[in-house]
């Protein structure tokens, strides 16, 4: 056994390096281990064939709490909002998306009066108070919120948009429509992909002094003794330390307690359920149609976005970089290669040809988009589980009770380094 650290950090994803750069300011000794060989998790771009491929599509919230965090961290984004301005589709018809507002004068899919009643549901939505949702299912919420089943429609397809969540009748309106609201002020793409703000925070954490080591994988965390920690490795080293701060899954960070995990007693935890879809990430020469940059399915909960229109993603800054994506419903039983033909015959749809012109794709059937689906009531839950072991914290998409994805991620990274520090040292960072 080596040198005890005083913080053992499991993971080196976007929640792991926003808790590193706060904590390194502390003088603390600080340990991150990813089992990757880099860091970066869920929020990494890989760079194929001269293109910058994020994990499926990437958007931050432009008023979002992940904005700001960075902001206060010094990490600079470059990159521009996309229009919302393109195509809805509902059994093979185009329609224009009411997403704008010469969409919703121009759009085929409402009647006036579906229209009225569209900008009335917008903004009550800029305005609404998402803490009163607390008790109810998204579906419940829309059924509140309108009778009209286009608008109820309009409502599913802006839920899947904003939170990558399809299953309304399990998800909380509380956080979804919280993401709505959010989405309302517009998102940004990143020029060179999420990586840049990686990369930023991960030299920000070594230059102060945290060690990072990749390809280092946690089979086991034993709390020794009141504050103490014995972490064992996949190849059998053991570190010692004082604070754990697990960034991993719900079920990863479980197994890693083992036999004694006092999670497995917790219903609502052994229940938790993950956000997935899948993704068809492809770069082209050329679009075959340059006027369609944007469109969503209604009936069928597929998305469709030309990234590369406002943020540099490859190296020539050329071709077209664009995602096309399938929504998971957390109970489906997904055929993976009849989801594969399901979104190139919708990227077919919107630009016909395309195949002719491509220069790389790469198909992720099954990837976890959050590490929890959000439902009602799990915030006793999530604030139980962070008490229950004195000394191991818990970071992540998951473990946030009112935000999820990068939102929920940087969050929780901040508040597991201002916990950490006040227990350490007895004062808290400014929130
Ligand atoms: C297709 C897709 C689209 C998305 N789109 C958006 C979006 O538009 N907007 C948005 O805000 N968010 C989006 N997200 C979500 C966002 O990427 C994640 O919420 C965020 O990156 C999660 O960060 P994290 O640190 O919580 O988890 P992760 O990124 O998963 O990091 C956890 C890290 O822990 C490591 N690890 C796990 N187990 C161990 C172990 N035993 N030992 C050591 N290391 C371990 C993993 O390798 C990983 O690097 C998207 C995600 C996907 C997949």
């Amino acid at each position: 056994m080596e040198k005890k650290w005083d913080v053992v950090i499991i993971g080196g994803g976007l929640a792991g390096l926003i808790a590193a750069n706060y904590l390194s300011r502390s003088g603390l000794s600080i340990l991150i281990l990813e089992k990757g060989k880099k860091v970066g998790g869920r929020a990494k771009t890989d760079r194929i064939h001269q293109q910058y491929f994020n994990l499926g599509p990437h958007a931050l919230y432009k008023k979002g709490k992940a904005i700001s965090i960075l902001k206060e961290l010094n990490v600079q984004l470059h990159g521009k909002s996309p229009h919302l301005a393109g195509d809805l589709i509902k059994d093979n018809l185009n329609y224009s998306a009411p997403f704008t507002a010469s969409g919703i004068l121009t759009t085929n899919l409402l009647n006036w009066k579906e229209k009225m009643e569209w900008v009335g549901v917008l903004v009550r939505l800029m305005t609404i108070n998402t803490e009163k949702l607390a008790h109810l299912s998204l579906e419940q919420w829309v059924q509140h919120t309108t009778s009209s089943k286009n608008v109820q429609s309009l409502l599913h397809s802006l839920g899947r948009l904003s939170t990558y969540c399809h299953a309304p009748e399990q998800a909380s309106a509380k956080v979804i429509v919280s993401h709505m609201k959010a989405s309302l002020s517009g998102v940004l793409y990143l020029d060179n992909g999420w990586q840049t703000f990686i990369d930023r925070l991960h030299n920000h954490a070594v230059i102060s002094g945290v060690q990072v080591q990749t390809h280092k994988s946690v089979n086991h965390i034993d709390p020794i003794e009141h504050n103490q920690f014995k972490l064992v490795l996949s190849n059998d080293e053991q570190i010692e330390c004082k604070y754990v701060l697990s960034t991993t899954g719900p079920h990863e960070l479980n197994h890693m307690l083992g036999e004694k995990s006092p999670f497995c007693q917790i219903d609502s935890f052994t229940k938790l359920t993950s956000v997935k879809g899948a993704t068809l990430d492809v770069a082209l020469t050329r679009l075959p149609n340059p006027k369609k940059l944007f469109a969503m399915g209604i009936t069928e909960p597929i998305y469709f976005s030309v990234h590369s229109n406002y943020a540099r993603l490859s190296d020539d800054g050329k071709s077209f970089v664009m995602h096309v994506f399938k929504y998971h419903h957390p109970d489906a039983n997904i055929d993976i290669n009849r989801v594969k033909n399901e979104l190139e015959d919708f990227l077919e749809i919107i630009q016909p040809g395309w195949k002719s012109y491509k220069i790389t794709s790469r198909y992720l059937p099954q990837i976890i988009v959050n590490q929890r689906l959000p439902q009602i009531g799990e915030e006793q839950m999530l604030k139980c589980i962070k008490k229950v072991i004195p000394g191991l914290y818990i970071a992540g998409d998951w473990a946030c009770t009112d935000s999820i994805l990068s939102e929920g991620a940087v969050s929780s990274g901040k508040q597991a380094a201002k916990d950490i520090l006040e227990k350490e040292r007895g004062y808290s960072l400014a929130d």
